[in-house]
């Protein structure tokens, strides 16, 4: 049975960002996940987990800056990560070195390194050299970290220009760097999105053991699991049938209230149990 982490930045959104802890405590939730914690600090976001007795799984390194006010805002301003950014290499280093300072406090065992949008002109193929190249730099350091880094396709109706949309383009960046500390962070909605057959990519790449953490939505409005194009059921099961005990986020924008919209998770009652 999947072990499900709420994510706090697209659910819980009718409560101010640190009440939302306790909020997926008292529905049932074990593990967290995230977009961005440099808006609070880390002790700050350590003690909502102790106190509702939460695991942080996931979070995103900085998607732009070289300080911690401009990493809180980059997103706000509409940066997307520096992966594939040639001339900010101080930008991405300076974040991952963030993000595995909080990944240290927070005790999270995974950090998503966003991939950037690529610049008008350039090709997925003309900046792989440069992205293989700080995803070899950053695998060491998370090595050092003892923290897992994950890199996800996103599709690019979301987020037109995304760097990386595609499985097949993950799993070769995650097989040319050939480090256990990069994995992909595969997101069935985008991947519905972008490629389709979701449930013989989940059969295809789980078994190679480069799948890091999952994330789910329904297709296309990314609501509730329990609607749209993506039969969730029979995918939960494809997970169990493949042995999958990581994860899985619910990354998803509850259609009218988080709590009131989680009857989908009832089946699902246990989410405490998947090894982090
Ligand atoms: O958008 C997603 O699916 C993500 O998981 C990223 O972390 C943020 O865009
Ligand atoms: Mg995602």
């Amino acid at each position: 049975m999947p072990q499900f982490a709420a994510n706090l930045s697209l659910m819980y959104t009718e409560l101010p960002f640190l009440e939302r802890f306790a909020a997926a405590a008292r529905d049932g939730f074990r593990a967290v996940e995230y977009l961005f914690p440099y808006a609070h600090a880390p002790a700050q976001l350590a003690q909502q987990l102790r106190a509702h007795g939460l695991q942080q799984v996931l979070f995103n390194a900085p998607p732009g800056g070289t300080t911690r006010d401009a990493m809180a805002t980059a997103w706000d301003a509409g940066a997307r990560g520096t992966l594939c950014l040639a001339g900010q290499d101080a930008a991405f280093r300076a974040g991952l070195q963030q993000a595995l300072e909080y990944a240290s406090v927070l005790q999270c065992p995974r950090v998503h390194v966003m991939g950037g949008l690529l610049p008008a002109g350039q090709s997925h193929a003309g900046v792989q050299a440069l992205v293989t190249e700080r995803l070899h730099w950053a695998a060491q350091q998370a090595q050092d970290a003892g923290v897992a880094l994950l890199i996800e396709p996103i599709n690019g109706r979301d987020m037109p220009g995304y760097y990386l949309q595609r499985q097949d383009q993950a799993h070769a960046l995650v097989q040319a760097v050939d480090s256990p500390r990069l994995q992909v962070q595969m997101d069935l909605y985008h991947c519905q999105i972008v490629e389709g057959d979701v449930a013989m990519k989940l059969r295809h790449y789980l078994p190679t053991g480069r799948v890091g953490h999952i994330q789910i939505a329904g297709v296309p409005d990314r609501h509730e699991p329990d609607s749209g194009e993506l039969h969730y059921p029979y995918l939960f099961d494809v997970l169990d049938q493949l042995g999958y005990t990581g994860w899985v986020g619910c990354e998803y924008r509850p259609r009218a209230g988080t709590s009131q919209g989680l009857g989908w998770l009832q089946a699902y009652a246990r989410m405490d149990a998947a090894e982090i």
